[in-house]
């Protein structure tokens, strides 16, 4: 499933076609194509270890593919590199920062290796600061920020020298949910502003709420793609259903027991969701089930398919376990 281009008005800001990488015997990239065009957020969904990460790290040029091509601004990065990668920002997973100096200090030192120097370095600087929201925080010393507001300021680091193309790799992990609301809001506000941004996530809600294209990578493959529509309607009859967590299965494990139902299950933020393949009506089973073990059910939402559904509906197992 791919999307029309002449959906966009614009041509694409990245295009990556056919991509592999391999490590060793293991094919971490496995002939992925895309493309993401200016002002939108393109999100790459998929488990830990699908290829995620090693896809980006070629983008941005870290990486060199075995095999495939990608273009970013219509330029080869094969053979114009240096080019491409000033069009580039990339915000990785792990946060390098400088814990001793300010939030300020550290923008300036990135600054300067980005080559931006005097107002326009203050000007940027200020921009990017004020759009994480760290404004407030700009002379306050790394060491002493949450790793929501670190993460925030690496994504402040990824804007320097305003990049067409922003590579972000799963920005919210294991961060507070002021700070995921910040950068939730940051990646929309510079899409708007036309910027291209390419979201990797684990976590279909974010992606759901950002992206309204997406491709959901599982073992080095894109396994569906296209408007957000259409790849959930690949879930065909699969339903989920949501039940409070604090004091409803205070006595169960959650993956065992759907184990045990043969459903898969995850738990996030205080609730637990199984996942029902055969959609509503197993909701009827698991339910009855639930009660027959004397688990307390004090409420429950049953959904229709969402990104968690379609990677269920596709490859028999949960997204998150
Ligand atoms: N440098 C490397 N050497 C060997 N194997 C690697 C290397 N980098 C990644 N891999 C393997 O390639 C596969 C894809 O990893 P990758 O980090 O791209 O996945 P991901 O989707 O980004 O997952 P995560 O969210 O865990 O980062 C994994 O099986 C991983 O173990």
């Amino acid at each position: 499933m791919t999307t029309p281009a002449a959906e966009h008005r614009s041509e694409p800001m990245l295009v990556v076609r056919n991509l592999v990488k391999r490590f060793g015997d293991k094919v971490a990239v496995d002939g992925v194509s895309f493309e993401v065009y200016p002002g939108e957020s393109f999100g790459l969904l998929g488990p830990n270890g699908a290829g995620k990460s090693t896809t980006l790290a070629m983008i941005a040029g870290l990486l060199r593919p075995d095999a495939g091509e990608i273009e970013v601004g219509g330029l080869p990065l094969a053979t114009r590199r240096r080019e491409a990668q000033r069009l580039l920002g990339v915000v990785p997973q792990d946060v390098a920062l400088y814990p001793e100096l300010t939030a300020a200090q550290n923008m300036g030192y990135f600054a300067a290796l980005r080559g931006l120097r005097g107002a326009e370095a203050r000007r940027q600087i200020e921009e990017a600061l004020a759009l994480v929201g760290l404004t407030d925080h700009a002379g306050q010393r790394v060491e002493r920020f949450s790793g929501g507001m670190k993460r925030r300021l690496n994504i402040a680091v990824g804007l320097l020298g305003r990049p067409r193309l922003l590579l972000l790799d799963e920005p919210t992990v294991g961060i507070d949910p002021q700070s995921r609301r910040h950068i939730l809001e940051a990646t929309r506000q510079l899409a708007a502003t036309g910027v291209a941004v390419l979201y990797t996530s684990h976590y279909m809600e974010e992606v759901e709420f950002l992206c309204r294209r997406v491709a959901i990578m599982d073992h080095g493959r894109i396994i569906a793609q296209g408007p957000m529509d259409q790849v959930r309607a690949l879930a065909g009859d699969a339903a989920v259903l949501r039940l409070p967590w604090d004091g409803v299965l205070r006595d169960e494990d959650p993956a065992a027991l759907g184990r045990q139902l043969g459903v898969p299950v995850e738990t996030t933020g205080g609730e637990v969701r199984f996942i029902l393949p055969r959609g509503p009506e197993q909701a009827v089973e698991l339910l009855g089930e639930l009660v027959r073990r004397g688990v307390p059910v004090r409420g429950m939402r049953l959904e229709t398919p969402d990104l968690e559904t379609v990677f269920l509906a596709l490859t028999g197992r949960a997204l998150r376990d």
